[in-house]
């Protein structure tokens, strides 16, 4: 007889980038193994209808397997067209799935969010303090994602998820200075080839890009500092995500790690986003009463 297994679909939808991946409840570690993964730009998403096949085109299906997606978890904070978008393209591939979506709210998994209104805060950030306490307990934590928007939060051991910052992201800054200024270049064809030398430099490229990544680093170096003094120590790590994590990454070894005092300290998560989706999933699945 065939084996039916069971797997939840998570789907991080940002502003920028819907990303997706496929996950069977069990052991969680970091990092995080999907059965299947993905991700798609806004302007893509109705290739959302060959979701079933890109998913079953990754899968390790031995033949006494079935698969079934049986839920669906989605965090969304890109507005109500792409909701419903994806709910039109989850009721028509997994017509037998439940579809969940994940909203922010003053407790999820253990963890408490302190936000003056808790459902005002992102999901998506929630989702991401969710899976850096799952993986960090009792820790003070620095948690950032680097997407449209770079969103820098902390949690505290005994209080929770205390609040956060809002900035625009890497992307953003630099495009909103191509945008509002005559003479700036738009950098986005280009990214992939900066580098910055130094950080005073002497052309308009590296000078756009060297003011974008130091306004991201010195936002993260000033939530870590703050951190450290609110807890009197200099015990707080950093787990950091999102998209523009790549180009920023060069640059951790100069200006971040020696704010956290060690390398031990500094956590790069792929998609912090659906890891999160992925403890709200299990939790639901092994304690229903605790969402
Ligand atoms: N060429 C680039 N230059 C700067 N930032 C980029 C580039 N490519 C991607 N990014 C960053 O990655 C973001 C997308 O990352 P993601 O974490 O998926 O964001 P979101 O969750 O907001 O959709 C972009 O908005 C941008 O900030
Ligand atoms: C701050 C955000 C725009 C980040 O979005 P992203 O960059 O991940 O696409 C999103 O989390 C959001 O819309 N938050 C609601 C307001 C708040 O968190 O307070």
């Amino acid at each position: 007889m065939q084996e039916i297994v069971r797997y939840s679909l998570l789907i991080d939808a940002g502003n920028t980038r819907i990303k997706w991946a496929v996950f069977q409840a069990g052991a969680m570690r970091l990092p995080m193994l999907w059965l299947a993964s993905g991700g798609l730009g806004h302007e893509e998403i109705a290739q959302l209808d060959r979701l079933p096949q890109a998913i079953e085109a990754q899968l390790p299906q031995p033949d006494h397997e079935l698969v079934t997606i049986d839920e669906v978890w989605i965090s969304n904070v890109a507005g109500a067209h792409i909701q419903a978008q994806l709910e039109q393209f989850i009721q028509q591939c997994f017509p037998n799935a439940t579809c969940h979506r994940f909203t922010s709210s003053e407790r999820c998994a253990g963890l408490a969010n302190c936000y003056a209104n808790p459902t005002q805060l992102g999901s998506d950030r929630f989702a991401s303090a969710l899976a850096a306490h799952h993986f960090f307990p009792d820790t003070a934590l620095v948690v950032a994602t680097c997407g449209t928007a770079t969103t820098i939060d902390a949690i505290l051991p005994g209080k929770g998820f205390i609040g956060g910052m809002i900035a625009p992201g890497l992307g953003t800054m630099a495009m909103s200075l191509a945008k509002n200024t005559a003479q700036l270049p738009d950098l986005t064809s280009v990214a992939d080839q900066l580098s910055l030398p130094n950080l005073f430099a002497d052309n308009t490229q590296q000078a756009i890009w060297s003011g974008c990544i130091h306004a991201q680093l010195g936002a993260l170096q000033c939530a870590i500092r703050d951190l450290q003094r609110q807890t009197d120590s200099a015990a707080v790590e950093l787990v950091i995500s999102g998209g523009a994590v790549p180009y920023l990454r060069p640059y951790f070894a100069d200006h971040l790690i020696p704010c956290l005092g060690s390398e031990m300290s500094l956590h790069v998560v792929e998609n912090l986003v659906l890891t999160g989706l992925a403890v709200v999933a299990q939790t639901a699945q092994l304690e229903p009463g605790e969402r």
